[in-house]
């Protein structure tokens, strides 16, 4: 496990090789999982989620991953309860992945790191009127995160994995409807929540994270089809994969993660 950690480190995405400023700096994300000091909070609620498959509108390559974006115009698509005081609809969801099963998770639990995880982003829409204002407010986001691991093949993912080729360039985009995200939730409502920030550029301090304990599985082909995806566009000369689009961990400063359940 060390030595995979350390050749994790060394497949740094360049975007990480330099230190990238972040703003505060007193609540980056993400961190380490750790299990001892995490503390259960028997106030935490259950988490309600609600997704509406029609309001799924594209799939694009960002040039940090792949996309899946809803329209947020209104409530269909929200969560609420756990951690949260206010609603949040969903805008997108997008994962992060490595070169290799060994490592690609943002996030892990005692220093387990999952070949890849889900981010579920949704903003606060009873406080702010777009997502572009909500990523700058503390409480403006709220990130669902799932790990995934390599077992069985996900039925309900393989719609998603083939459109993949079709958005293999950054700055990509094609339609793509009608897909709810609820299949790729674990059925075990556990959580554990802390507050952190987005993990990619610019980085702000407006995330409330809700991390499930338990992963989901995807076989090896569908995690290989996200490698195959590019961080460049069609027209550029070198073609690199898309891979390791993982942040380094962030040190967890003066904060506890809770979790849902003892
Ligand atoms: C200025 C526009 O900024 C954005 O669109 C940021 C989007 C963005 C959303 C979520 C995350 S993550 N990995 O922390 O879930 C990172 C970045
Ligand atoms: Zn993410």
């Amino acid at each position: 496990a060390t030595c995979a950690y350390k050749l994790r480190h060394e497949q740094m995405h360049p975007l990480w090789q330099t230190p990238v400023e972040a703003p505060g700096g007193n609540r980056q994300s993400p961190i380490n999982i750790h299990l001892r000091d995490s503390i259960f909070d028997p106030t935490l609620q259950p988490l309600s989620i609600r997704y509406d498959a029609r309001t799924c509108r594209q799939i694009w390559n960002n040039g940090y991953s792949f996309l899946v974006e809803y329209d947020d115009s209104t409530n269909k698509s929200r969560i609420c309860g756990g951690p949260l005081v206010d609603h949040y609809r969903l805008s997108q969801f997008h994962f992060h992945w490595g070169e290799n099963n060994l490592w690609g998770s943002e996030h892990t639990v005692d220093s387990k790191v999952y070949p890849a995880e889900l981010h579920l982003v949704h903003w606060n829409a009873a406080k702010y009127t777009k997502f572009e204002e909500a990523i700058m407010e503390n409480n403006g986001l709220a990130v669902l995160a799932v790990f995934l691991k390599v077992g069985k093949r996900h039925e309900g993912l393989q719609k998603l994995v083939d459109a993949l080729p079709a958005v293999r360039h950054k700055d990509s985009v094609v339609e793509f409807t009608n897909f709810d995200p609820t299949c790729m939730l674990p059925t075990c409502p556990d959580y554990w929540t802390y507050e952190g920030s987005l993990t990619t550029p610019p980085l702000t301090e407006s995330v409330s994270w809700i991390i499930k304990k338990r992963p989901i599985e995807v076989s090896h082909d569908q995690l290989a089809v996200f490698r195959s995806l590019l961080f460049t566009s069609a027209d550029e000369q070198e073609q690199k994969s898309m891979v390791n689009n993982f942040r380094p961990q962030q040190p967890l400063m003066n904060r506890t993660v809770r979790s849902s359940f003892s």
